[in-house]
């Protein structure tokens, strides 16, 4: 292979034995009905079993975790430390704690899995010095955390400088093009100093973007740079494949009864991860819902760590359908993090963040597990920041679906994004289409009862829940804490989708009643939910073609559309859309 190439997405059906990795690596995945690799894996794993510094662009959901813990597992298995080390011999760099969780996670299960004495530990930011000092003793053979972490033990003398050049053999940078842009710049310069030139340096990322490049100048020698075909040197393939997209044009006050509609008649496929521009717009949301017996979380930068984590863990183990995320990263009108034209950000997120948690980030890198459908009730700011919303669903073999709800102050990012996926030239988006299955009755249907709702969800009533959740999630967090060190799976000690409102919901909004429903709607709502069941009878993580996959012919929103079945002719829904088509059905 060229030292720079593109990796190719043919179905080569290579397994994990041929590309060499330790049998009980192989048996973990296995249990874990990982059965084949994907593309990067296919093509990064060998080279790193080589040693050779590697700079991995794979689009989002791709993988790439694994495409670098396997061969890092491999060699610490089959080569152990030295005894003599007084630093950890791999160190991984991620930007967000979120984030350092779940690559720790993820690693440590494999290991249990492979019952290998291996140390992996993860260090944050808010461990006190004592803290730091006690975890690094050993050392632990890797080490996960963000840059201005290791910067606070190296600038404490937690870890010497001078141990980490004679004891580091492998630095891993995960969501490489994040962590200039999170500010760490200055902390990842200090640190490079420290590394050898021996030492094997990874970069992994999801995108292109001259942070990118800064990094790899900065850090590695003469690496293999693979790229696999959606990391967006083409526009017509940025997107993963298995994400269908569909939006809904209507007015921004209109937002709240389509998602009504959308979720109350189950429109969509569940787990569903709503994204907001603001945490207030998170929290009237979760209050709107709550009047309809709609139980939701939600997610942002201001909640204690282990709350957020511990949210995120619910979610991922089905405890709750609906969460909601607010994006900080299109708050403020702030340049999105992996501006993909390589100009700087204006202000590092570090530094402009007071009362919120600088190293928090949900858009990015979280692997949020089985989330059926996205929806964007805020626009994020821009097309790259849609790329990573969306890439929140549709992971690895999966499928899933998102919906953006694009109001008239909104239409210029989504000609961006419409832009930014490919169009061809009539504008017609052969990606994005209107969303078929909500009929201009259904959402009419459920419009007094959302109006006269919405007007109960004043300011102040936000403001108020607001402050609630965070004393309560304080309060939590500290319970949590101790608990979850304890009993890191006990998972439903607190649960996070609890009402705000001190209002309990009326029994008549909880339920649709039929006479209010058209037929059409009816329908779509039974496809819906027999898609659903297929997909849950099939195990959705087990065996080949079975990932939560279901045939494209049966998947209704392919197959249905709200207004004219008849027009949808055999073949189903077109996916090319006139541009003038407002996504909503008259
Ligand atoms: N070979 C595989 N087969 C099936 N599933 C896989 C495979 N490799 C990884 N996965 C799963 O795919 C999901 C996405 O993987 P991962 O988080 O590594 O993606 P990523 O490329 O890092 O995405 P992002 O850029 O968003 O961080 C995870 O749930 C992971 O367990």
């Amino acid at each position: 292979m060229n030292k720079e190439g593109r990796v190719e997405e043919e179905e080569e059906e290579q397994t994990f034995e041929e590309l060499g990795l330790d049998p009980r690596l192989i048996r973990a995945l296995t249990k874990k009905t990982i059965d084949k690799p994907t593309p990067i894996q296919r093509v990064a794993i060998p080279l790193i079993l080589e040693g050779k510094d590697v700079v991995a662009r794979a689009k989002t959901g791709s993988g790439k975790t694994f495409a670098y813990l396997l061969p890092l597992l491999h060699k610490l298995f089959t080569q152990p430390s030295s005894a003599n080390n007084l630093a950890p011999t791999a160190l991984i760099l991620v930007p967000t704690r979120e984030l350092c969780q779940q690559v720790c996670s993820e690693a440590n299960s494999l290991i249990e899995l492979c019952r290998v004495q291996l140390r992996l530990v993860q260090l944050t930011s808010s461990m006190s010095v004592s803290e730091l000092r006690t975890t690094l003793a050993g050392p632990p053979e890797v080490v996960i955390s963000t840059p201005a972490c290791i910067q606070t033990c190296l600038s404490n003398g937690v870890i010497q400088g001078k141990a980490v050049q004679d004891s580091l053999s492998i630095l891993i940078l995960d969501e490489a093009d994040l962590l200039l842009s999170y500010g760490y710049g200055d902390d990842l310069k200090a640190l490079t100093s420290h590394v050898p030139r021996r030492c094997q340096c990874l970069l992994m990322s999801a995108t292109s973007s001259s942070d990118v490049e800064k990094l790899k100048k900065l850090i590695l020698h003469n690496p293999y740079i693979l790229t696999l075909p959606e990391v967006g040197e083409t526009k017509d393939d940025i997107i993963p494949k298995n994400v269908q997209q569909f939006y809904i044009s209507c007015s921004a006050r209109d937002k709240l009864v389509h998602i009504l509609a959308l979720l109350k008649l189950e429109l969509v496929q569940k787990k569903v991860l709503i994204f907001t521009n603001s945490i207030d717009m998170s929290f009237r949301l979760k209050l709107f819902f709550e009047q309809f017996g709609i139980k939701s979380a939600v997610l942002n930068a201001e909640l204690p760590q282990s709350s957020r984590l511990h949210i995120l863990e619910e979610f991922n183990a089905g405890l709750f359908d609906y969460l909601i995320a607010t994006d900080e990263s299109q708050s403020e009108g702030k340049e999105q993090v992996d501006d993909q034209n390589g100009s700087e950000p204006k202000k590092s997120k570090k530094h402009r963040k007071h009362k919120l948690d600088a190293e928090f980030g949900v858009v990015r890198g979280i692997d949020f597990k089985n989330v059926h459908t996205v929806i964007n009730y805020e626009m994020p700011q821009t097309a790259a920041g849609y790329v990573h919303r969306i890439g929140r669903t549709g992971r690895a073999y999966n499928t899933g679906a998102s919906v953006s709800l694009v109001s008239d102050e909104e239409t210029e990012i989504f000609e961006e994004i419409k832009f930014l996926l490919g169009e061809n030239e009539d504008k017609v988006s052969q990606f994005i289409a209107p969303f078929p299955l909500l009929s201009k009755n259904a959402v009419e249907s459920l419009r007094y009862r959302a109006e006269d709702v919405a007007r109960s969800v004043t300011k102040i009533a936000v403001r108020e829940s607001r402050a609630q959740d965070l004393r309560n999630e304080i309060l939590n967090s500290q319970k949590l804490k101790a608990h979850f060190q304890d009993n890191p799976k006990d998972l439903d000690l607190l649960k996070h989708d609890k009402m705000l409102s001190k209002k309990a919901p009326a029994p008549h909004l909880r339920d649709v009643p039929d006479y209010l429903l058209d037929p059409t709607t009816q329908e779509a709502s039974k496809i819906v939910k027999l898609a659903r069941a297929a997909m849950g009878n099939i195990n959705p993580s087990r065996g080949k073609g079975s990932k939560g996959r279901f045939k494209r012919s049966r998947d209704p929103l392919k197959t249905f559309s709200a207004e004219a079945p008849k027009r949808a002719g055999k073949g189903g829904m077109k996916r090319k859309v006139k541009d003038t088509d407002n996504g909503h059905k008259q």
